[in-house]
């Protein structure tokens, strides 16, 4: 039986996506018809001009019905142009609309997702999918719509011809549509694995151009090579595989479509022989047999689009169907203005079930005080500032700011008030204005001037060919560490937070660099939070509180002065090894 399901699927997606343009797709629907009148009127001209000539000889009406015939052919040419048209711009402006929705959904799923998920892979389901349903979107729609209404109407035609005619193309027009409809089910099934596979394949050439450097650089090549050739094959094949299996209806069709042109032959043959058609007639006969395949033909296609639209359907949908891990609060509760407080309670997590990586963690931090977080590379430190800016929910325990616990908050609440500063700063292609602002628009140039200045990136925006508007990112313009690093901090001072954890590169910098980032955590955690995951013997000395932390559980916390002053703790031992760096 066939389900009714993908059906409903379909126009849900074409009502949500088409009704914002009603009136382009509304006038892109009257074109078609009008030119599925022009079409079924211009047939029947050669076929009068022919019982014409047959029985009065050649005449002057005669010039006016070739004219008439070329007008019109003129016209429908005219008409196809205008509907194309139209056609692209309904498709553009659906499927960039489906395009911002699932960019908005994926964008709202949590971090977990993410690192399942290769930037590639995702890329290839905001947009990949969606590319191949531009069809859908327009001629999809447009093209079943004109051609079905040109078989109803070919019949139409029929019927005043003679009945048996119409009703025998007709039975055999639903033969072929059922036949069609029927054979497209397993061709489905092959264009979602081919998608799939286009997906790793991309999601993997992602990667690899990503890490370029780090490839080159450690004689990787020979891996990435034999990879990308594996993959490649893959979405090669599955999508020959999809192909082929579509072609099965296609030579099907084929031979279906010999069979309907005999019949038609036939039929105009048999009402010839008994008296009932004139030669002009015949000629009708013939002209539509033959034109009925065409509709016929182009709803085949359309219906071998449709297999590779209904696998990017599923896989849309699946997408939007992944719910993020983190839920977002009510909003029910809000952060008073000014500095947070933060609090951990007997806080446990492990980015997977069996493998704890933070254990009973339980800490107090008050407003304005800067928390020092140190201990062993790979003892739980980013992972608390990712509880804490909610990427991840605690699997035990409660995480609070001014005593709200943080599911009772709405995210973007939350993260309003905080800034991350992470050892990885994202740069964008874009200019140092949007990179500075996160293409916030609202933030003046003298502000952002001020902001520069004061994290001693003055000198380096001076230098700068086209001060605000160079772009980022390309050719001659990337940053070091440490002016990356310094942007970064420019940011978070654009954005104004009232917490902001800093977790520290571990690279080496120079010693003006480091003097400057200096000044700048000076600036950046007066008034405010500060949590800072520490490298750098200078950052630690400007914490109140420490916290140092073993295989994810607290080794040893309290103020830095009493640990620092007590010959027997495991921080006074540590700045006792010290010579500018924290050793981990
Ligand atoms: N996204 C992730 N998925 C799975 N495991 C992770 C993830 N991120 C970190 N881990 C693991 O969690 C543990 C703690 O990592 P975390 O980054 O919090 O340590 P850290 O103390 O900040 O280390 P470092 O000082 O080197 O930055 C490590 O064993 C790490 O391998």
């Amino acid at each position: 039986m066939v389900s009714l399901r993908p059906f409903r699927r379909y126009f849900e997606l074409l009502a949500r996506y088409l009704r914002p343009q009603w009136l382009t797709t509304l006038l892109m629907v009257l074109l078609l018809l009008a030119s599925i009148a022009l079409q079924l009127i211009n047939p029947r001209i050669p076929g009068y001009f022919i019982d014409t000539t047959v029985k009065q000889g050649l005449s002057q009406m005669l010039i006016w019905a070739a004219l008439l015939f070329l007008a019109i052919s003129l016209l429908n040419q005219g008409l196809a142009v205008v509907s194309s048209y139209l056609c692209e711009k309904v498709a553009w402006t659906a499927t960039n609309a489906l395009r911002s929705d699932l960019l908005a959904h994926v964008l709202t799923l949590d971090q977990a997702f993410h690192k399942s998920h290769t930037q590639g892979e995702l890329l290839e389901r905001i947009d990949g999918d969606v590319n191949d349903l531009s069809n859908f979107f327009s001629k999809f729609v447009v093209h079943m719509l004109f051609h079905l209404l040109l078989l109803l109407g070919m019949l139409a035609v029929l019927t005043t011809i003679d009945w048996i005619l119409s009703v025998s193309m007709g039975l055999y027009c639903l033969l072929v549509i059922g036949a069609l409809t029927w054979m497209r089910r397993p061709t489905v099934d092959r264009w979602v694995v081919a998608r799939q596979a286009s997906s790793e394949f991309f999601g993997f050439l992602g990667e690899s151009l990503g890490a370029a450097e780090d490839v080159r650089g450690n004689g990787g090549m020979n891996y990435i090579w034999r990879h990308f050739y594996q993959r490649f094959y893959r979405w090669y094949s599955t999508t020959c595989h999809a192909g082929w299996s579509g072609a099965t209806p296609w030579i099907i069709s084929q031979a279906l479509f010999t069979l309907g042109k005999v019949l038609g032959l036939v039929l105009a043959a048999y009402l010839w022989s008994v008296g009932i058609a004139s030669p002009g007639t015949v000629y009708l006969i013939f002209v539509y047999s033959a034109l009925l395949m065409q509709p016929l033909d182009q709803i085949q296609w359309q219906l071998q689009d449709l297999n590779q639209s209904e696998a990017c359907i599923r896989r849309i949908d699946g997408l939007f169907q992944t719910r993020s891990a983190i839920q977002d609060g009510p909003g029910t509760a809000t952060l008073a203005p000014g500095a947070l407080a933060v609090s951990f309670e007997e806080v446990s997590f492990g980015y997977t079930k069996d493998e704890p990586v933070i254990q009973q963690i339980s800490f107090q931090l008050a407003p304005g005080r800067v928390l020092g977080i140190i201990g062993r590379t790979g003892g739980g430190k980013t992972t608390l500032s990712r509880l804490l800016f909610r990427m991840y929910d605690p699997q035990c325990g409660r995480i609070c700011v001014n005593d709200v616990p943080l599911p009772e908050l709405r995210l973007r609440d939350l993260r309003r008030r905080m800034s991350l500063i992470t050892q990885d700063i994202q740069l964008f292609q874009a200019s140092v204005r949007d990179n500075l602002t996160f293409f916030d628009r609202s933030i003046s140039d003298e502000r952002i001037l001020a902001v520069l200045a004061e994290v001693g990136l003055q000198t380096w925006y001076e230098a700068l060919p086209e001060k605000l508007e160079t772009k980022l990112g390309a050719g001659d313009h990337g940053l070091s560490a440490g002016e990356a690093q310094l942007l970064a901090f420019a940011r978070v001072f654009l954005t104004q937070p009232d917490l902001v954890i800093l977790d520290e590169a571990s690279s080496r910098l120079d010693s003006i660099t480091e003097q400057y980032i200096e000044k700048a955590v000076d600036k950046l955690f007066k008034q405010r939070t500060g949590i800072v995951i520490a490298h750098r013997l200078a950052t630690i000395q400007r914490a109140d509180d420490i916290l140092v932390i073993k295989d994810g559980r607290i080794l040893e916390a309290g103020p830095r002065v009493e640990l620092a002053a007590d010959p027997t703790s495991h921080f006074a031992r540590l700045l006792q090894h010290e010579s500018g760096r924290i050793p981990v």
